[in-house]
C-alpha cells in the first residue's frame, strides 16, 4: 500500500488535473493505492477571502462565491461526461448552498472565529475529493471518497487541531478493512469526537497523507508537488541547484528548519516513527526520481543541502560580569523567553568574555530592552556593556549527517566564504555535526550560498565566473582560447571558465549558465542595448562567488566603475591602461582597495602585453629591490612601423599595416601621439613605487600637427599621406650614420621621457624586430647589468594570452 498526496499547485487547472488522475491511474496499477488531495489550487486562500469580505460587511463576497461556485461546476462539466453530470453538479451546488448560508451568518453577525473558519476552509478539500474521485471513475477507477472527518479525531484547537492517534488510526483500519476501493481522501480536514469540523495547521494535508500512511502500514508515502524534490539549495539564489536524491528524517528536519519550504517535516512525524519512506515527485516530470526522506540516507557528498534565514540581527552581549558567573545565560534566556522571543543561534567563546545570539530582526528592539532591563545594575556598574545589535544579518548553514565522520566540512565551509570576502559573523555547530551554522551580512547571502554550493557540490573544479566587456579584437581571441583550453584546464587544473555576461560598445547579453563558447557569442542586435550600469548591476544580481570582470576595451568609462566593481567583492582582469594611468590618487586607491579587500586586479598586459613585465616588476619590488632607471621600446606598434619603414614603405601604409596587424591601439593616434607609451611607462614606474603624475612624462608625439584633429581614423590615416616624405627625410638621416629609429621611453629621478631616438649598433634596442618591445630595468641589484625583457609586445595572440594567464592566475585565489 502507497499513499499519495496532491497539493493544490498540482491541481489549479483542467490540464494540470488531467495530467494529475493519469498519475494516479498509473500508479494504481502498479498496486495498491490512496490518495489525498488538497482543494483546487488557491480555493483555500479565496474562501478565506470570501469570509473577511462577508466579516466586514462587504457585500462583494456574493460575487467571489459565484465565481468560486462557477470554477467548480465547470471543471465538473469539462472531467464528466454529460450523461453523469448531474449528481456531481448537484453534489456541488449543495455545498456552494451551505457555503452561502454561512457567508450569509458571517455578513450579518460580522463576525469569523476559528470554529467557522476551520468548517468553511473544509468545503475546498471535500469538493475537490469528490469530484476527482467521480472523475477517477471515469477513467476506470473503482474509487470511494472518503471525507477524512469521519476517520480523524482532534482535539478542538480550531486552526492547527491535535490528533488522537489511537481513536484516529482504529476509526482509518477500520474504514479501509470495510470499504475495498481506491480511497480518495479530503486533506487538512478532520473533526472533534463532537463531529465538529476541524483542521490540521500548516501543510495539513501532508498531514492527513501521513497518519493515513502511518494507520495503514503503508509501504511508501509520496508527497507530489510542483518542484522536482528538496534542492541543494534555494533554486531561486543559487541557479545551479540541484535535487537532493536521498536524505535522513533529521536532515529533512534540519533543511525545513532553515526554511527548505518543500516538505514540513512536523506534518511527517507520524510516517517516520513507523519509519516509511517519503518520496517528493514532481506531477510535472513524474519520471524523476525526486527526493527519497527515510531513516538512513545513503550519499558521497560531504553534506547535503546549504539552507538560510534572513532578516536576523546578532545581539552581543558582552562584559567582565560575565568571565565565570554562573547564572547569566540562564538570565538572558529567562528574559528572552519571558518576552516572548525566539533564539535562532547561540555562540560563546570560552572566554566566557562575550555571549551572542541571532534571533529575528523583527525582535531584536524588545530583546535588546529586556536584557539590558535585566542586567540594569550590572550595565551602572560598568561589569556589562550596553547590547550591541548588529542588525541586517543572515544565516548560511550547511547540513548533512556526513558531517560527523568527515572531518574537514567546516574548513571548506569557511575557506570557500573566506575566499569570497565573506567575513563570518558567529559561529554555532552541535554536536550532532547536523549543521554548521554562519552569521554572515544580509547583502552577502546570495554570494555565500553560491560559494559553499561550488565548495560542495559541483565538481571539485574552481569556477571562475566572466563578466566580459569589450569583444572586439582581444575579446574574440580571448574567447576562443579559453574555448580551445577548456578541457585541459578542467581535467589538469581543476578550473572551470565560465562566462556569464558579455558586451561591446552597442549591446550587452547574459547567460546564467554560462555561455557556449565555441559558437563565439557576440552580443547582438537581438541581446540589449548596452548599458554599463544595467551591464554591472545585473552582473552584481547574478552574485557569483568567484566573479570577475574582464575589461578588454580601451573606455575611460569602463575604467571608472572598477572601485564599484571592487568594491562589490568581484575581481578585475584588464589590458585597459585608463585606470592605471588616470590621476596617482586614482592608481593608489585602487591598489589599496584591492589589498585590503584581498579582491584581485590583474593588468599585466598593461605594458608589453603578455610579456612579464609587470608582475616582474612587482617581484622585484615586494622582494626588497629599487628601481633606478627604466628604459624601454613599449610599443609594439611603433616598433612595427619604424622597422618597417626601413624596408623603404611609405609611413601611411605601415601604420595602416599596423593597425590591420591588431597592434596599434582601437585608434591609431594613440600610439603615435606617444600617449600609449606614456601611460605604459607611468604605470611602471608606478609599480616601481615613483609618486608619478602625468606631468613628470614629456612626450614627443610622431602625429603631424595638420593630423591631429582629424574626425575618424581613415581621415587620419588618409590625411598621413602627405607626411610621408618627412618621415623618410628621419629615416634617412638615421640611416646615414648606420642607426636605426626606436620609440622609446625612459625613467630616471622621477621624470620620464618618451620620443624617437635614434640608436647605433651598441644599444640594446638596435636589434629590435616586428612587434618586438624590450624593457631594461636597472636596479640596485641588476645595477651593473640589466635586467632584460624581450618579445613581441603587440598583437591578438600574444595580449589574449597575457590577459588568459591573468585569468587562470585568478584561479589559485578562488574556491
Ligand atoms: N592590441 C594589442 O596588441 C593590445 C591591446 N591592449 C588593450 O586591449 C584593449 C582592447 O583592444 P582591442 O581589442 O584591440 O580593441 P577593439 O577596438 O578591437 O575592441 C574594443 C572593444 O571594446 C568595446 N567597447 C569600447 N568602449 C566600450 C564601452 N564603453 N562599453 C562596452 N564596450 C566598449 C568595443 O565595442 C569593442 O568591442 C585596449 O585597452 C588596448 O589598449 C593591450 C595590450 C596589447
Ligand atoms: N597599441 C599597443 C598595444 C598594447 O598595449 C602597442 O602598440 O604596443
Ligand atoms: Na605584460
Amino acid at each position: 500500500m502507497k499513499i499519495l498526496k496532491f497539493g493544490g499547485s498540482s491541481i489549479t487547472d483542467l490540464e494540470k488535473i488531467k495530467n494529475v488522475l493519469s498519475i494516479v491511474k498509473k500508479e494504481s496499477a502498479q498496486g495498491e493505492i490512496a490518495v489525498v488531495f488538497s482543494a483546487f489550487g488557491g480555493v483555500t486562500e479565496d474562501l478565506l477571502k470570501c469570509a473577511e469580505l462577508a466579516k466586514h460587511n462587504d457585500p462583494n463576497y456574493q460575487a467571489m462565491l459565484l465565481a468560486m461556485e462557477r470554477r467548480h461546476l465547470h471543471l465538473v462539466k469539462q472531467l464528466i461526461p454529460v450523461q453523469k453530470q448531474s449528481a456531481v453538479l448537484t453534489y456541488v451546488k449543495v455545498r456552494f448552498n451551505e457555503l452561502e448560508d454561512l457567508y450569509h451568518g458571517i455578513y450579518l453577525i460580522k463576525e469569523f472565529s476559528s470554529r467557522t473558519s476551520d468548517y468553511v476552509v473544509s468545503f475546498g478539500e471535500r469538493i475537490s475529493a469528490f469530484i476527482l474521485a467521480e472523475a477517477l471513475k471515469e477513467k476506470g477507477l473503482d474509487t470511494i471518497f472518503l471525507d477524512a472527518r469521519e476517520v480523524i479525531r482532534t482535539n478542538d484547537a480550531f486552526g492547527n487541531a491535535k490528533v488522537n492517534f489511537p481513536t484516529t488510526n482504529q476509526l482509518i483500519y477500520d474504514f479501509y478493512s470495510k470499504n475495498k476501493g481506491l480511497l480518495i481522501i479530503t486533506g487538512f480536514v478532520a473533526s472533534t469526537d463532537k463531529g465538529e469540523t476541524t483542521t490540521l495547521g500548516r501543510s495539513g494535508s501532508d498531514y492527513t497523507a501521513a497518519i493515513f500512511a502511518a494507520a495503514l502500514k503503508a509501504g511508501s508515502l509520496e508527497i507530489w508537488t510542483d518542484v522536482a524534490g528538496v534542492m541543494t539549495a534555494d533554486p531561486k539564489l543559487v541557479y545551479s541547484a540541484i535535487t537532493i536524491p536521498q536524505l535522513s528524517y533529521n536532515e529533512a528536519m534540519e533543511l525545513s528548519h532553515f526554511g527548505a519550504k518543500v516538505v514540513f517535516p512536523a506534518t511527517m512525524q507520524p510516517a517516520m516513527k513507523r519509519k516509511i519512506p517519503i518520496y517528493i515527485k514532481n506531477t510535472f516530470q513524474p519520471e524523476e526520481p525526486g527526493t527519497l526522506i527515510c531513516e538512513e540516507s545513503e550519499t558521497t557528498k560531504l553534506i547535503k543541502g546549504i539552507s538560510s534565514l534572513s532578516h536576523i540581527s546578532l545581539l552581543n552581549i558582552q562584559g567582565s560580569g560575565l568571565v565565570e558567573v554562573v547564572g547569566v545565560s540562564s538570565r538572558v534566556f529567562g528574559a528572552l523567553a519571558k518576552s516572548h522571543v525566539n533564539v535562532i543561534l547561540i555562540s560563546q567563546a570560552s572566554s566566557e568574555h562575550s555571549i551572542c545570539i541571532a534571533i529575528k530582526s523583527a525582535d531584536a528592539k524588545k530583546a535588546k530592552e529586556v536584557i539590558e532591563q535585566e542586567f540594569h545594575y550590572e550595565i551602572l556598574a560598568g561589569e556589562m556593556d550596553k547590547v550591541v545589535v548588529m542588525p541586517n544579518m543572515a544565516v548560511i548553514a550547511a547540513v548533512g549527517e556526513n558531517m560527523k565522520h568527515h572531518p574537514g566540512a567546516s574548513g571548506r565551509l569557511f575557506q570557500a566564504l573566506g575566499r569570497n570576502n565573506i567575513n563570518v559573523s558567529a559561529i554555532a555547530q552541535g554536536s550532532s555535526e547536523l549543521n554548521i551554522s554562519a552569521v554572515i551580512t544580509q547583502s552577502d547571502l546570495q554570494k555565500g550560498l553560491n560559494a559553499l554550493h561550488e565548495a560542495f557540490f559541483l565538481s571539485d573544479n574552481k569556477v571562475l565566473h566572466i563578466f566580459l566587456i569589450g569583444v572586439g579584437l582581444i575579446g574574440k581571441t580571448l574567447i576562443s582560447m579559453i574555448n580551445n583550453q577548456l578541457a585541459k584546464l578542467q581535467e589538469d587544473y581543476m578550473l572551470d571558465i565560465k562566462i556569464h555576461g558579455l558586451a561591446n560598445s552597442r549591446y550587452m547579453a547574459f547567460d546564467e549558465d554560462g555561455f557556449d563558447l565555441s559558437k563565439m557569442p557576440v552580443p547582438s542586435e537581438k541581446d540589449l542595448p548596452m548599458n554599463l550600469q544595467v551591464f554591472l548591476n545585473t552582473m552584481n544580481s547574478m552574485n557569483f562567488s568567484n566573479s570577475v570582470l574582464v575589461d578588454c576595451t580601451a573606455s575611460q568609462e569602463v575604467a571608472d566603475t572598477y572601485e564599484r566593481v571592487l568594491e562589490s567583492k568581484v575581481a578585475i582582469v584588464t589590458p585597459n591602461k585608463k585606470a592605471n594611468s588616470g590621476s596617482l590618487e586614482k592608481y593608489k586607491s585602487l591598489k589599496k582597495l584591492s589589498g585590503q579587500r584581498n579582491i584581485k586586479f590583474f593588468y599585466e598586459t598593461n605594458v608589453a602585453a603578455g610579456l612579464p613585465v609587470i608582475n616582474t616588476l612587482q617581484d622585484l619590488i615586494l622582494s626588497g629591490d629599487r628601481v633606478i632607471r627604466i628604459e624601454g621600446v613599449l610599443s609594439g606598434s611603433m616598433n612595427y612601423i619604424f622597422s618597417e619603414l626601413s624596408k623603404g614603405i611609405p609611413f601611411s601604409s605601415v601604420v595602416a599595416q599596423a593597425k590591420e596587424k591588431g597592434y596599434t591601439e582601437p585608434d591609431p593616434r594613440d600610439d603615435l601621439s606617444g600617449m600609449d607609451v606614456a601611460r605604459k611607462i607611468l604605470i611602471l614606474g608606478r609599480e616601481a613605487e615613483q609618486e608619478l603624475h602625468f606631468d613628470d612624462v614629456s612626450v614627443q608625439s610622431m602625429v603631424p600637427e595638420d593630423c591631429a584633429h582629424t574626425k575618424s581614423v581613415e581621415e587620419f590615416l588618409e590625411k598621413l599621406k602627405s607626411h610621408d616624405d618627412h618621415f623618410k627625410a628621419l629615416l634617412d638621416e638615421s640611416n646615414k650614420k648606420n642607426e636605426k629609429l626606436r620609440f622609446m621611453a625612459v625613467l630616471e629621478n622621477g621624470k620620464a621621457t618618451v620620443g624617437l631616438k635614434s640608436v647605433n649598433s651598441q644599444h640594446p634596442f638596435y636589434s629590435l624586430v616586428g612587434s618586438d618591445n624590450m624593457i631594461l630595468f636597472t636596479t640596485e641589484r641588476y645595477h651593473e647589468f640589466p635586467m632584460i625583457i624581450r618579445g613581441p609586445g603587440a598583437g591578438a595572440d600574444v595580449t589574449a594570452a597575457g590577459v588568459f594567464a591573468d585569468i587562470i592566475r585568478l584561479g589559485n585565489y578562488s574556491r
